[in-house]
């Protein structure tokens, strides 16, 4: 299981690397990857197990981040409806953004990282639709369109699989600027 001494913070180059693709069937290692990479998430998302282990809670969980430079990411949005289901969840395998809306989205509490230690405050414009296309741990294509909070999380995972960083989309001299039509989500 992956604790915060995994987590691999930014300074770091593996962070700034473009990931390698996953090659299939998966090796024994990259199943294993695949589990605790969603291990943490259920984890981090469990109050109790999240105090326990000392982590920090998480959405989304890219190879990267624990030092491994592959286009795998894990991604647990947390239910929101009463009825309890993730609008998403999977782990994501060489993912692809095929189209986006030229409407951005942004989270009005702006973002977080485990690979960042410190709080960087202001809005993180992302594209606040996109049709994702990946492969699932067996090797499964799927092909789906997202919106709104998972589009935000998918983006910020894929963007660990390319080098970057959620605070590298902050307008320096104007953090909270945003356009008007841009999507603010809570
Ligand atoms: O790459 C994944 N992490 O760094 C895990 C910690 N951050 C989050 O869970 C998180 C927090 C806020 C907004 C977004 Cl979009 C995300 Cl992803
Ligand atoms: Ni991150």
């Amino acid at each position: 299981m992956f604790l915060m001494k995994d987590i691999v913070r930014d300074g770091d180059p593996v962070l700034r690397q473009e990931a390698a693709d996953v090659t299939f069937p998966l090796s024994e290692e990259d199943q294993q990857l695949a589990k605790d990479l969603m291990e943490y998430l259920v984890v981090s998302q469990d109050p109790e197990q999240c105090k326990k282990y000392g982590l920090r809670a998480g959405v989304g969980l890219a190879a990267p981040q624990v030092g491994v430079s592959k286009k795998m990411a894990s991604v647990l949005v947390p239910p929101t409806e009463k009825d309890g289901k993730s609008p998403f969840t999977d782990v994501i395998i060489n993912p692809v953004i095929v189209s986006e809306s030229v409407q951005e989205g942004a989270l009005t509490e702006g973002e977080g990282c485990l690979s960042v230690d410190k709080d960087v405050p202001g809005f993180v414009p992302r594209h606040d639709r996109i049709t994702l296309r990946y492969y699932d741990v067996n090797g499964e294509k799927h092909q789906l369109r997202l919106k709104n909070y998972p589009a935000i999380v998918c983006q910020h995972e894929i963007d660990h699989l390319h080098g970057m960083l959620f605070y590298d989309h902050i307008n320096n001299d104007q953090p909270f600027t945003r356009d008007d039509d841009m999507i603010m989500i809570e």
